[in-house]
């Protein structure tokens, strides 16, 4: 079970703006100070995105994300798994198209976790959008990214549609994004981004999620 109850999740994902995707940085061994730095330059969601993991070092690097979300009022959130956001006591599970239906991971969550959804293109989004179970949804990549190889981007487009479309549901843009990205992206509706690389290999994190923060709040 999450800290927080759904509606203060809810709350806090309608005013978030700024949603971070990182992997465990098994290697350089700095997940708690990314997080850190991240979480003090404004990113107000943060998921642990990580294909290489076992459950078990999958659940060690969410505690280890858990409890820098704790440090700076944060949402926590898993992709892909609902059993590994039941067990890390996530905020958020994220969902893409080929993810476990809607349903079964509601099954395994109940009601107050908050669930997001990626789509690619205008059916997907319009569908996300009032999905029973869905409280949030992405829209998908803005430009190709190395970061999901083989998604063909669905380009600045799909951002005009959902902004377009007024949705009550919060959505976000997704990939490719970076501080020189970010005024194409804006200007094309969105409101509310999430990026990897933009803040993940930054120099200075902290100084790349507050630029974006900044902008996006502005
Ligand atoms: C916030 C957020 N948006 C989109 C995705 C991508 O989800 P998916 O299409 O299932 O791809 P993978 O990330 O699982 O490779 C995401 N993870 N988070
Ligand atoms: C994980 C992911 N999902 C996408 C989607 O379109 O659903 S794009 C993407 C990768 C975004 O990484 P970066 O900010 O480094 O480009
Ligand atoms: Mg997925």
């Amino acid at each position: 079970m999450p800290l927080l109850d759904g509606k203060e999740i809810r709350r806090k994902l309608a005013a978030a703006r700024l949603y971070l995707c990182t992997d465990a940085r098994t290697e350089r061994g700095d997940l708690a100070e990314l997080a850190d730095a991240a979480l003090a330059g404004g990113v107000d969601v943060i998921q642990l995105r990580d294909k290489n993991l076992e459950a078990k070092q999958e659940l060690a690097a969410l505690e280890v994300l858990a409890e820098a979300c704790a440090r700076h009022d944060a949402l926590l959130a898993v992709n892909d798994r609902a059993d590994i956001a039941l067990a890390a006591g996530a905020d958020v599970l994220h969902l893409g198209q080929d993810d476990v239906p809607v349903p079964w991971a509601r099954r395994v969550l109940g009601e107050d976790v908050v669930i997001g959804r990626s789509t690619h293109s205008p059916a997907q989004a319009e569908h996300a959008a009032h999905e029973a179970g869905v409280d949030y949804f992405c829209t998908g990549p803005c430009w190709p990214t190395p970061t999901k190889p083989g998604r063909p981007a669905a380009g600045l487009d799909l951002v005009r549609f959902a902004a377009g479309q007024n949705f009550e549901r919060p959505w976000f843009a997704i990939g490719g994004i970076d501080e020189a990205r970010l005024g194409d992206v804006v200007e094309a509706g969105a409101r509310r981004v999430v990026v990897v690389r933009a803040i993940t290999e930054a120099e200075d994190p902290r100084a790349a999620a507050a630029s974006i923060a900044a902008r996006l709040r502005a």
